[in-house]
């Protein structure tokens, strides 16, 4: 019988119809002969589709997680049985973290693929061995890209990166979309709890954040949105939702999902305020946008059960989902972000690796927007997956777009 890892990337791959038709090219074309490529992603599924894609295009690949909870074991088995090098493994500590990563480096990667940037980071810190032989790089998420244009800014950044997590055909689904529908799933799935009628506190208002606050307002939860920027916060309100404090929100929320990017979002300044039963979960890349450790520190008892952790303090019970970490991929039942949504995003990924094998050389060091014929390219790819037909601009249209004549 087939292995339930190679069951769920098969699954995968049939409703990615814009990465199979790259990887059909790849392997005619083979664009990446010659290339090692050492990554650190979410160890599942859909990336393992990603990285067949890559392997079919000629490159040695060479895979760990990027975060210690997020990987599915059983799709990294089935990575290493097709011959990937495959380090990733489901609730690793962080001394077998890094070791991963560095077993990745020690394949001496020509490129690299992070979703949050810890490889870039080791390559820069504790792995200079390995930079003279690295072309270039790809970034997932906008975690990565603030802490890579922070690099960038003190002029510690040696290569170039593509931050494929700014171009649209990522962050416009990716983000919100991807982001809003997983964390529900995942927080349903663990919890078995109601949204309908609940107050559901979402922090930040950035692409995930609309994301989420949308999709749980669609399943009738009343949505709060607490912000640090003005316009987001105002954004929020015309689109309709409630804004306040976190001091505030806490007070009435039921479910908390934080979304910002940011540490220290919810924390001893506000676990006391909030109803016991309250369910906290973080969609941000690290796991410090919720005070976990304050939580340990003051609880009188734990009870822990499968992706939940049950802190009892003055007598209340706070939960806190997979011990604060990505929700929809850290949680025992999370699956991460729907196939479709990373059809996308692995097609932009694997575009843009291409493009640092060929163009890498010429590029600076420093972060590189994805080229927009690339963004375009992809969305035509799923548009015609999808058969829907589009418009072209006529000759009288494109004339009367470029003029300054034209008046009442
Ligand atoms: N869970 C996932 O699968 C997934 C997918 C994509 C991105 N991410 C991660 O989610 C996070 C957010 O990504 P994004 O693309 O939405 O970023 P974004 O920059 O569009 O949004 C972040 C928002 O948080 C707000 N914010 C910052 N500090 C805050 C604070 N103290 N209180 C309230 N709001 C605050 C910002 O003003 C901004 O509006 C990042 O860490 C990103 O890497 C996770």
């Amino acid at each position: 019988m087939m292995h339930t890892g190679e069951q769920k990337i098969q699954w995968a791959a049939q409703y990615m119809p814009v990465l199979n038709a790259i990887r059909e090219r790849f392997e005619k074309e083979k664009p990446l002969a010659g290339q090692r490529i050492g990554m650190a992603l979410h160890v599942e599924a859909k990336t393992a589709c990603l990285v067949r894609t890559l392997a079919a295009g000629g490159a040695e690949v060479y895979i760990t997680g990027c975060n210690p909870l997020s990987t599915q074991d059983d799709v990294a088995d089935a990575l290493r049985e097709g011959g990937i090098a495959c380090y990733a493994k489901r609730g690793c500590n962080t001394e077998e973290y890094y070791a991963a990563i560095d077993k990745v480096l020690d394949a001496r990667p020509t490129l690299t693929i992070d979703d949050g940037m810890d490889l870039i980071n080791r390559v820069h810190i504790d792995r200079r061995d390995v930079l003279p032989e690295i072309i270039g790089a790809c970034e997932e998420t906008t975690t990565g890209i603030h802490r890579l244009r922070a690099m960038q800014a003190d002029g510690k950044l040696e290569f170039p990166v593509i931050a494929v997590n700014d171009t649209p055909m990522k962050h416009y689904f990716d983000n919100v979309h991807g982001t809003g529908e997983s964390v529900l799933a995942s927080i349903m799935l663990t919890t078995n709890v109601l949204l309908a009628g609940r107050h559901v506190v979402v922090a930040g208002y950035g692409y995930c954040g609309r994301g989420v606050a949308t999709k749980a307002r669609a399943l009738g939860a009343r949505v709060i949105v607490t912000e640090i920027d003005s316009r987001r916060a105002l954004q929020a309100h015309f689109d309709g939702f409630d804004v306040m404090s976190m001091v505030e929100a806490t007070k009435v929320g039921d479910l908390f999902v934080t979304t910002t990017g940011n540490c220290s979002i919810i924390t001893g300044r506000h676990f006391p305020l909030m109803k016991s039963g309250a369910i906290l979960s973080n969609a941000g890349h690290f796991n410090n946008e919720i005070d976990g450790i304050w939580l340990a520190e003051h609880a009188t008892a734990v009870e822990h059960r499968d992706g939940i952790d049950t802190y009892i303090i003055d007598g209340k019970k706070i939960h806190l989902l997979a011990e604060g970490r990505l929700v929809n991929l850290a949680t025992p039942k999370g699956m991460g972000h729907p196939i479709e949504v990373m059809d996308l995003s692995f097609a932009v990924q694997a575009l843009s690796v291409e493009y640092v094998a060929k163009f890498g050389r010429s590029l600076s060091a420093g972060v590189h927007d994805v080229p927009t014929e690339m963004d375009e390219y992809i969305a035509r790819l799923k548009l015609d997956a999808v058969g829907a037909t589009l418009d072209e601009l006529s000759a009288e249209q494109k004339e009367y777009m470029c003029s300054w004549n034209h008046g009442t």
